[in-house]
């Protein structure tokens, strides 16, 4: 009998690569009875996904013509188990030829058998001379992340760490790493339910680099204050522990919902808004806005590999116009010297400065840059022009983070 992991590993990977749904989706959709491997099956899965051109140069000499798409992800799958997840070869090899035969591929059975034992006696010398982190990135991306683009890619190839950001008068748990910025980093692999604390609602998930945009807003107590397409939450949770009146908008309701129950397990109180931000009006201006536009979220391909196969070029150019009507509309929520934070898990160039450029150019913003001691946490993140630009690549011994930009506009 194929093993139940690598059947789901299977299935999450067909969704993803041939259906093009992204893979929290695919985890969500899951039959019950397999969703006891869920965390096995969504690691095996996701590490097909983060090597999957390293996987496939691997397979290359092996193969003398092109397999159909079912058995070149039965063979990655194999494959990632042998080179990467310390699988024994012979259990590599026999859960993967159990599996082509569990998913209708029993004519391919022999030929997954005989690759995969090749690359069981191969070891890792089949990985060298290998140029991974090229390997494992679209080249469009590649050739948009300029001179970061190899520390980003060699980041991508290794899990990124759980990081959580402390409801203020929480002291840091047991086995967790205080960062300069303040949040808590604990090893890849760690379940957020195991650390003290997250069951009464004392932190929460979030990338450290994430938890920068709302400390720049630096709400003040009594302040109104707008935090703009805010589900699940991370951020708004922030600003709502701050003192300050929060208002979410979120125009999501399955997400609102997730929201409002998010905040109701930290303590923390927003007005929640079920609304498209680029529309909604505000009775009243407010003293500071907080922008989490939507975006392409290559960011945060370390924890989400699925998004480097499924993003393409074009989505860039269609998102860039959201977040244009979406500072347009947050200019038109403030009031006069009101600031605006616009924030966008994105490692593309244009979702960054050039949205900036334009929101200026428009005449009711004016860019105030990011100071060195507002940014002492992460100096390196502090662009000439002030503003933050992270990336996997910085942070290199301690673990990297999630790549975000982030600018402070001033309402003219
Ligand atoms: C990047 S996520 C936000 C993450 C959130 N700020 C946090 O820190 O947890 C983007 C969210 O924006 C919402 N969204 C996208 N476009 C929107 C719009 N025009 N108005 C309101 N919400 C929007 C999406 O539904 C999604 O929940």
């Amino acid at each position: 009998m194929a093993d139940a992991t690598r059947e789901s590993a299977f299935d999450l990977l067909t969704a993803v690569l041939e259906r093009r749904r992204p893979l929290e989706e695919a985890l969500d959709a899951l039959p019950p009875q397999q969703s006891r491997d869920r965390a096995a099956a969504h690691r095996l899965a996701a590490c097909v996904l983060r090597r999957t051109g390293t996987l496939d140069a691997v397979l290359e000499p092996f193969l003398r013509r092109e397999p159909p798409d079912p058995v070149r992800l039965v063979l990655r799958i194999g494959a990632a188990g042998l080179l990467f997840l310390e699988t024994p070869g012979h259990a590599a090899v026999a859960t993967a030829v159990a599996l082509a035969k569990a998913r209708g591929l029993a004519p391919f059975a022999g030929l997954v058998n005989a690759v995969l034992r090749k690359i069981a006696v191969a070891g890792s010398a089949a990985l060298a001379d290998l140029d991974s982190p090229r390997l494992d990135t679209p080249a469009w991306l590649w050739s948009s992340w300029g001179p970061d683009a190899r520390a980003i890619a060699t980041a991508h190839q290794a899990e990124a760490p759980l990081d959580v950001t402390l409801k203020p008068g929480t002291a840091p748990p047991d086995g967790g790493v205080l960062l300069p910025t303040g949040s808590v980093r604990f090893p890849a692999g760690t379940r957020v339910a195991d650390i003290p604390g997250f069951e009464r609602g004392a932190l929460w998930v979030q990338d450290a680099a994430a938890a920068l945009p709302a400390r720049l807003l630096n709400a003040q107590p009594g302040e109104r204050v707008a935090d703009l397409c805010a589900a699940p939450g991370g951020k708004t949770g922030q600003l709502a522990t701050t003192g300050a009146a929060v208002t979410a908008v979120e125009r999501d309701p399955a997400r609102v919902a997730r929201l409002v129950a998010n905040l109701e397990r930290w303590g923390a109180h927003a007005d929640v808004i079920t609304a498209d931000a680029a529309v909604w009006a505000p009775p009243a201006p407010f003293d500071a806005v907080l922008l989490d536009a939507p975006c392409s979220a290559t960011g945060t391909i370390r924890r989400h590999p699925d998004v480097a196969h499924l993003k393409r070029k074009r989505d860039v150019e269609s998102l860039i116009r959201s977040q244009d009507n979406l500072l347009d509309a947050a200019a038109s929520m403030l009031r006069p010297d009101g600031r605006l934070i616009y924030a966008v898990c994105s490692l593309q160039p244009e979702e960054g400065a050039p949205r900036i450029a334009e929101a200026v150019r428009k005449g009711r913003l004016r860019h105030d840059p990011f100071r060195p001691e507002e940014l002492g946490g992460v100096p390196e993140a502090l662009t000439r022009d002030g503003f933050l630009r992270t990336h996997p690549g910085l942070w290199p011994g301690r673990g990297g983070m999630d790549g975000f930009f982030a600018a402070r506009l001033i309402r003219v």
